[in-house]
This record gives C-alpha cells, structure tokens and sequence, in this order.
C-alpha cells in the first residue's frame, strides 16, 4: 500500500451475520474471517472499528428461546445474556491474532448530551491510538424506545461520522443493494454506485431477515448520515469478509494522489459546507472506471461533496427535535449568508420546546399577509432544510415570532439574545451555499428520520403497545 494513506474503517455486521437465522447458532466461518481481516487491516495500518449487532440473537441460542420475543424487559433480558457472550466470542477469536479489543455500548441518550458525546468520541479515538479495535453495540439494555437508535445501521453511521472514519461498510446477506428485494425477486438488478442518495430509485420497503431490525431501508439512511458526514458507505455481503480489503484496495487506487493525514480523530469545531475534494474526486473517478472482476459485487454510496461535521452533524443528527419553527424565504436566505435567525423571520412555532433544544427548520413557500382559516401566517409547501437550538422556548417564541429583536424587551419583559438562534446553532441538511430545490417537509422529515423507515418492521402484534421496543 506504498503512496496510500491509513483510511478509519467502521464495518458494521448485522444480526443475519452473526447467528443462524433459524438455529440462532454464532456463524463463526464469517466471524473468523471478519477478525482476520479486520487484523490485517490494522496491520496495513488502518484505524477499524466494528459495530456487531447479535446480543438479542446470542441470548436467543443461550435461553433456548426459538422466536424473537416482542415484550420489552424480555428482549432486554435476552440482550443483557447475549452481549457478554457476544464479546467473550470476539475477545477469543481477536485473542488468536494477538489483537486487544474494547466494549463501547451507546445509547441515544450518551449521543444526546454533548459533553458525552465528546467523551464517547475521545474515547474511541484513544482506543484506536492505542492500536485497539473497539466493538460498538446499542446499550438495549437500558435503552427505552425514546432513547432508542433503534437499529444499528444508524448507530454504525453516527460512530463513522463521529470519528471521521473514511469508509463504512455495512455488512449483510445479500450482496448489495439492488432496485427491489432480492429474496422475493430473483430479477432484481444490483445498484453498485449511488452518487445521490436523493436520486436513489430502489425499493426497500420489505422486511429482511427475520432476526434483522430494518432491513434496507435502515442501511438507505445509514448511507444518508454517513455520506453528508464525508464517509464513503458500501453495502456487501458479510460471508466473504476479504472483499473489504479489496474494496478498500480498489478505493483507495481511485484516491491517488495520496490526500493529508487520516481524517480520523481530528477535534472540533469544524465547518458545516466545507468542500470535500476526495468526494469529488471519487465521484468522477467512480463513474468512469468500471469495476473489475476482481472487485466483489458492492454498492458503494459517494460521501458528499460538501460534508457536514462535528457539531453541525452532531445537532442534525444527534439531537431529537422537540418542535419546528417555520421561517419565510427571506430569513432561510439571511441564513445562508451566515446570518443568525431573527424573530422577525419566524412565521410559525409547533411543539413544545425549552431553550437550547433541537428543533426542526422549515422554510415556507409563502408567507399572508393575515392568518388563514387553518390559523397559520403561510401557504404553500413547508421545506425542512435543517435543525437548530434555540435561544428562547417555544411559548415564548409563539409571542415574539413575525417581530422585530427591538420588540423583545416589550413582549416577553426581558431579552435573552436578539436571535432566536445564533448562526452557529443553526445546521443545515445539505449546504452549499445557495438556496436548493424544495422537497415537501413530510417527504424529507420521513427520510432523515430512521423511526419513519421502519414501519414495515414486523415488531409489535397489534394491542401490544405497551412494554413494546421499536426496533431493538
Ligand atoms: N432493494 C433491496 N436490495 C437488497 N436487499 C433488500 C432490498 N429490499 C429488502 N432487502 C432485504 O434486506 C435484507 C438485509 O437486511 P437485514 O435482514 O435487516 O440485515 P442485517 O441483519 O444484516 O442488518 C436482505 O436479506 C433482503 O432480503
Ligand atoms: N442491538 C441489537 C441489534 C439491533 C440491530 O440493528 O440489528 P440488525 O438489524 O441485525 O443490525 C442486538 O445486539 O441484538
């Protein structure tokens, strides 16, 4: 690999790669080989970091459990039983190859706080300076539907983005992504480079594996996070774990000239629209240079050319929002020029929100002159463009919206700030610096929020509402 630099690696296995769909039996052929070559990517000096799913699946074998349960506490149970067999078997397995591993479970909650955030990040990173490769899962224990990922596809996708890995592979049974289900159509055409992820035509509505949570629809939006952060995403087939270091091999001869040091481990604040020329340069590579024989089938998804970081992606992604505010075209435009948001831009507030939580942005097409029957100050289709923290809680903006900052004293009898969001709190879904195309907000809420996207997922019979996990 003379002329290449170290690339951070993050491979995700999914349940069906783990254990036996029906005997719930650990597939130790693939495990072995993911260990080995994930060994000999460290030896080729690259940075790995596995996101293993399996806890549930293990804990099924151990108990002697044949269906996955549906109730809460029992799942959670069976999580608690699996994860530790889970990692004694890849502890053995990376103890053969003299390799040291650690254990990071994570749940939406540690993602959520920003000082934990920062921790779960410096903690990676220092495991990989250490030459460890740490083994993510979601904390299922302790996870509640409200603080759930909800599958690991997204967890995958936020530790990449977290780190700065280079590439995501999103390991599973099949062997790419192709334009509908492959197990119910044997006609299905394999997608192998997707350049906009908003272009993509492919259905995935379909459940996979029946131990699975999302099947490919979670990893259509782990692709989305992971490629506005700048992370090259592939989907493969987990059984033939040496084409990740071919593919790794084949992007990194499409990466020539060699670029700075690995993007891996840098500290914030970083930028939300700053170029990313190996997006650029892969992306006009990709599409002229057909893939070899030698290169497995995989569909490779192209990191955006302008990726969104650290706490930019962190306040897109990271944070639920409690409300959205609607602003009219002028102060989406302001915004974009880097101005903070006045109050005099606000149209609109829905939801319940305090100060300092995420909300969504939406532009409006149009704003009246006077409220309309339905009550509201606009017309038209509402965008979502991106999510914000607020300087003032939702009540308080219901009264100081459509004003000027001048007002505020007079309005609510004090000023925290004359923006109701500072530019720096403000994080846009995909910034160019110009204005782009309206989606309509359902549509772009539905595809950036993961929960929307499972609703295929056979978890819960109906009337079992309560005690019942979304996606664990
Ligand atoms: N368009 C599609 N292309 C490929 N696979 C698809 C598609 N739509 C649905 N699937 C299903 O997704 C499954 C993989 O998802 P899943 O079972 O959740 O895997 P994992 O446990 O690896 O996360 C495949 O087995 C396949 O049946
Ligand atoms: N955290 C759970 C797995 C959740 C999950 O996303 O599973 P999968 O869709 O198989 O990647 C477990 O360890 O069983």
């Amino acid at each position: 690999m003379r002329g290449t630099r170290p690339l951070g690696v993050v491979i995700k296995l999914g349940t069906s790669s783990i254990v036996d769909e029906k005997s719930h039996e650990p597939l130790l052929s693939i495990l072995t080989l993911i260990v080995e070559t994930a060994v000999r990517l460290r030896k080729d000096g690259h940075k790995v970091i596995i996101v293993s799913s399996g806890a549930i699946g293990v804990g099924l074998r151990r108990m002697d459990v044949e269906k996955r349960p549906k109730h809460l506490s029992k799942l959670q149970a069976l999580a608690a039983i699996g994860q530790c067999r889970l990692m004694s078997l890849w502890d053995s397995l990376f103890n053969h190859l003299r390799q040291p591993i650690a254990q990071i479970l994570l749940t939406r909650n540690d993602i959520a706080d920003r000082s934990r955030y920062l921790n779960a990040q410096r903690t990676i990173n220092e495991l990989l300076d250490m030459g460890v490769i740490p083994i993510v899962n979601e904390n299922d224990t302790l996870a509640v539907s409200e603080i759930k990922f909800g599958d690991n596809d997204t967890l995958s996708a936020i530790t990449a983005a977290m780190v700065h890995a280079d590439l995501l592979f999103l390991m599973t049974d099949v062997d790419c992504l192709y334009d509908k289900n492959p197990r119910t159509n044997p006609d299905a055409q394999p997608i192998e480079v997707v350049e906009d992820i908003g272009s993509l035509v492919a259905d995935v509505s379909t459940a996979g594996s029946s131990l699975g949570t999302g099947g490919m629809s979670t990893k259509i939006v782990a692709a989305r996070l992971a490629t506005s952060a700048g992370v090259t995403t592939v989907i493969t087939r987990s059984s033939n774990p040496g084409n990740i270091i071919n593919i790794v091999k084949h992007i990194q001869a499409s990466r020539s000239p060699p670029s700075p040091a690995s993007k891996i481990a840098q500290p914030e604040p970083s930028s939300n629209g700053q170029n990313n020329t190996e997006a650029l340069l892969q992306a006009s590579v990709s599409s002229s240079t057909p893939r070899s024989n030698k290169i497995p089938l995989h569909t490779r998804f192209l990191p955006s050319p302008h990726p969104v970081r650290d706490r930019y992606f962190w306040i897109l992604h990271g944070l639920r929002p409690h409300g959205t505010l609607y602003i009219d075209p002028g102060a989406y435009k302001a915004l974009v020029g880097k101005a903070g948001l006045l109050a005099a831009g606000v149209v609109d507030v829905e939801g319940v929100f305090a100060q300092q939580e995420a909300v969504r942005i939406c532009v409006v097409e149009k704003k009246r002159s006077t409220p309309g029957e339905d009550g509201k100050l606009w017309e038209g289709t509402a965008t979502e463009v991106g999510r914000a923290l607020t300087n003032y809680a939702s009540s308080e903006i219901a009264r100081i919206k459509g004003h000027q900052s001048a007002e505020i004293p007079a309005l609510l009898g004090y000023m925290d700030s004359e923006y109701v969001a500072q530019r720096e709190s403000i994080s846009f879904f995909s910034f160019s610096g110009v204005s782009r195309p309206a989606t309509p907000v359902r549509e772009i809420v539905a595809s950036h929020e993961p929960a929307a996207s499972r609703a295929q997922t056979p978890l819960a019979s109906p009337g079992e509402e309560k005690g019942v996990v979304v996606g664990l």
